[in-house]
């Protein structure tokens, strides 16, 4: 069998170079193993604005107006909704909070997303003192409904592999690899935190961190917008929310644990006062990097092999717009982002 391209891992980065190949008519197979979890456990939120600081995501704008067109063509394509969109309601907890806010109103690359009227709406349930800011523009992408239905799809068209990519079965040709019976011309790594088996790509410093979540059903509480405090609230329907989420840098699993669920629940006191029900738990590995910026290009010795990771805790804003520049980059000659090219960890 011959194709232009393996993919190793179908998560968010994955599934956005596939959609990539796929636009310009190049063969692939995709190798898959389930052994991560971060794209199916995602709160899947997009958002331009870093809510900590109240200062603006990287490229916000360039990387909405790819990814949310590409979202919109898989819903069409795969006949699903994936897309959600509402309002972030930022709980303040200050005065000086608000503050912050009001100087944020005049960054330039912030005016379009936050509201500079404070909603000092009572919502039932909701502990809130001192008013919320509201940010346009943001939404929910559906993640493990994107990626359950995309595998399915690829399963249908017979371009995945639910196997375990074994590395060291890679034999390398002039200008092309052979994996098993497969000659490829290049191979694409998008394993997330999985990257940490991959003998030419783990000298990368993706330094993971792990989140957990839990679904809540909360019938009291009546919100139609997502709820940021301490902890995110992101309502699902039928009186069901999502809460998160955790950050452990130290436990490399991506088994839901006791003391994720106590975090969550002593956080969420301070956030709701209504009963509810655990339902759910869930949690995964996010592939970050220091820096915040992807990993994206090809090896510094062998160029058939390449990689597509470090989406960090924005892979579903962000996924599209590498996956598009290393398509480019590989077939169109043009350079990549330096600021996401991993050249910059090559030995000076
Ligand atoms: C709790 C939590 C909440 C989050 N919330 C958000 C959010 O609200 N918004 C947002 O944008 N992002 C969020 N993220 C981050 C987001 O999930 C990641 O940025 C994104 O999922 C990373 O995608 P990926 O494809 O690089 O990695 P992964 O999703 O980890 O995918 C890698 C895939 O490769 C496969 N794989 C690995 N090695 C092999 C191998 N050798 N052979 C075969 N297959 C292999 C794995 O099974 C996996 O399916 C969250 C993450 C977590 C954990």
């Amino acid at each position: 069998m011959k194709v232009d391209y393996i993919i190793v891992g179908l998560g968010l980065a994955g599934l956005a170079f596939a959609e990539e190949l796929m636009a310009n008519n190049k063969t692939f197979i995709v190798f898959e193993d389930d052994s991560q979890t971060s794209s199916l456990v995602a709160g899947g939120v997009y958002n331009p604005v870093i809510l900590k600081r109240f200062t603006p995501v990287w490229n916000a704008k360039e990387q909405l107006a790819i990814a949310l067109p590409f979202y919109n063509r898989i819903e069409e394509k795969l006949n699903i909704n994936i897309d959600e969109k509402f309002v972030i309601k930022k709980a303040f907890k200050s005065i000086e909070d608000q503050n912050i806010w009001f100087e944020a109103l005049d960054k330039p690359k912030l005016t379009d997303y936050l509201d500079p009227k404070l909603d000092n709406q009572n919502y039932p349930g909701v502990i809130a003192d001192f008013s919320f800011g509201n940010v346009k523009e943001a939404g929910r992408i559906d993640t493990k409904k994107l990626v359950e239905s995309y595998r399915e799809y690829l399963k249908k068209e017979n371009k995945i592999r639910f196997e375990n990519f074994e590395h060291q079965q890679i034999e390398f040709k002039e200008s092309s690899v052979k994996y098993k019976s497969i000659e490829a011309t290049r191979i694409v790594f998008c394993e997330g935190f999985g990257i940490k088996d991959n003998p030419y790509f783990n000298y990368l410093p993706l330094n993971e961190v792990k989140g957990e979540l839990i679904t809540i059903f909360a019938p009291e509480l009546k919100i139609d917008f997502l709820l940021k405090s301490t902890l995110f609230v992101l309502p699902l329907g039928d009186n069901l929310y999502k809460v998160g989420a955790t950050f452990n840098w130290t436990d490399k699993t991506s088994n839901p644990s006791e003391e994720g669920k106590e975090e969550l629940v002593e956080k969420l006191k301070k956030v709701i006062n209504v009963p509810y029900k655990i339902v759910e738990q869930t949690a995964g590995i996010r592939p970050t990097v220091s820096g915040r910026r992807p990993l994206v290009g090809v090896h510094p010795k062998y160029k058939q092999l390449t990689v597509l990771n470090g989406l960090g805790t924005r892979g579903v804003m962000i996924g599209p717009t590498v996956a598009k520049e290393l398509f480019n980059h590989l077939e169109n000659e043009e350079k990549l982002n330096l600021e996401t090219d991993i050249s910059r960890f090559n030995k000076k």
